[in-house]
């Protein structure tokens, strides 16, 4: 019989090879996936994963409320990192390393350690975000990317606990990830080899559509420090070296640069010192700029553009720059075509509508997680037609539920609502913030099943 490598697209054969899937014993198993039997059984499985969601919805609500209620900055997600570790340490049966590799990082393990006689185990990776942007807080909705990986995990576990066998071992494993806004601590873990012995991850980010797949590009970000001389702006202004006029230059020579870049590459930046009062010459100015390209092979170029920019500044002014590199770049994410559809079937299946998007985004530090493991990072609706990164958008990822959350469990548990909701409305609003968030967090789940089936 064919091998599954033959029907699964891996995201680069560079970096990921079909061993994956190929070590299994039963790597044949997606022959089977069409006969009837095997469609009844995932349709139990499905509904498990469902039913055992909808059970633990206040507590994952509970998650992601808590989280966008304090927002806080890379690495220092200390309280919202707690309470994913509370969720994990409360709930059964997970093993829980709190501050694991960094100090709000933690990992989250269900399942076998190993199977019998040394046979794999297929470990199953959810990715849980937590970090908040400074002065307009949970703006990219990383509190409901930890709370659907919570579901994602919690609904796998229960699934996976409903039958007493199966052909593999199957492990479940929650990465709390900090610092994607600034830093890139998923980066920092994959050093750290923490997804080495992961077999498939998953992560999904909140956005104004549903989409299995948006064009997160590659970053680097500097900051850029310009040092001159301090001096009286009218007594004396030939005595001073002005680091204000350096960052402005340096903002100016980019700006310039810009029209010269390819239509999908970007630079943008902030100046965020730029002196203390007007009849104070500036003797320091800093900028942090972000740089970013398709591919991480053009980042060494977009740099040295950039480079050029900025010392042509010093030069001018006569200023001493600072070019510090952040210690991580971030890569574009490799896609996986298999997963992908998956993901797109299941959701389609409990209502979500996909939509292809073309044009660059930003960039996020699971893209590199991409270039070790096979993974996708799909976009889900929430409701809102808000921008990521604006104050409406922070509002829209807090949303609390204005619908009936009940009628959304049951009619995807294939219960009438009629018989189980206690709200007394007949009317269901279609498309909410509750329903947007539960469809896709069993979309999420419910393309890990076939997997795994036999
Ligand atoms: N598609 C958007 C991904 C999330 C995001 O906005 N990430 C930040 C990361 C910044 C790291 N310096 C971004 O600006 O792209």
């Amino acid at each position: 019989m064919a091998c599954c490598c033959t029907r699964f697209q891996f995201s680069s054969s560079a970096h990921v090879s079909c061993s994956y899937f190929c070590d299994l014993k039963q790597c044949c198993y997606l022959a089977f996936c069409d006969t009837e039997d095997m469609a009844d059984k995932l349709r139990v499985l499905k509904q498990q994963v469902c039913c055992s969601i909808d059970k633990a919805k206040d507590k994952l609500h509970g998650l992601g409320d808590a989280i966008w209620h304090h927002p806080e900055l890379a690495y220092e997600e200390r309280q919202a990192h707690d309470t994913l570790v509370r969720f994990f340490t409360q709930e059964q049966g997970w093993t829980v390393e709190a501050h694991y590799k960094l100090e709000t990082a933690f990992q989250a393990t269900w399942g076998p350690v190993s199977g019998a006689d040394g046979e794999s185990v297929v470990n199953v990776g959810f990715l849980c975000e937590y970090d908040a942007l400074p002065a307009i807080g949970h703006a990219c909705g990383h509190n409901l990317i930890a709370e659907c990986g919570a579901a994602a995990a919690v609904g796998l576990k229960a699934a996976l606990e409903s039958r007493e066998t199966w052909p593999v071992p199957i492990k479940v494993t929650v990465l709390g990830t900090p610092a994607e806004e600034d830093g890139g601590g998923k980066v920092d873990l994959l050093q750290e080899g923490v997804f080495e012995d992961l077999d498939v991850v998953f992560m999904a980010h909140p956005s104004q559509e549903d989409a299995t797949y948006i064009p997160d590009v590659a970053e680097h970000d500097l900051v850029v420090k310009y040092h001159g001389r301090a001096s009286h702006a009218s007594a004396y202004p030939w005595e001073g070296v002005n680091a204000l006029d350096a960052a402005v230059l340096a903002y100016s020579n980019m700006s310039v640069l810009r029209q010269q870049l390819r239509p999908d590459w970007r630079v943008h930046g902030i100046i965020r010192h730029g002196g203390a009062k007007p009849n104070i010459i500036p003797d320091y100015s800093e900028l942090e700029y972000y740089l970013r390209t398709p591919s991480h092979r053009d980042l060494p170029k977009i740099k040295a553009k950039a480079e050029a920019c900025f010392q042509a500044a010093a030069l001018a002014t006569g200023c001493r720059v600072e070019l510090l590199f952040a210690r991580n770049e971030f890569y574009e994410i490799l896609r996986n075509h298999t997963l992908e559809g998956l993901y797109e079937e299941n959701g389609k299946s409990l209502g979500m509508k996909f939509i292809t998007v073309k044009d660059s985004s930003g960039s996020t530090d699971f893209g590199n997680v991409t270039h070790a493991v096979p993974g996708i990072h799909p976009y889900f609706y929430i409701g809102s037609e808000a921008l990521n990164h604006t104050t409406e958008y922070t509002a829209a990822s807090g949303e609390s539920e204005e619908q009936c959350p009940l009628s959304v469990y049951y009619s995807v548990c294939d219960v009438p609502h009629s018989t189980k909701c206690k709200c007394g409305s007949p009317q269901v609003r279609v498309m909410g913030v509750s329903k947007v968030k539960v469809q896709m967090k069993l979309s999420f789940t419910h393309s890990v099943l076939p997997k795994l089936w036999p």
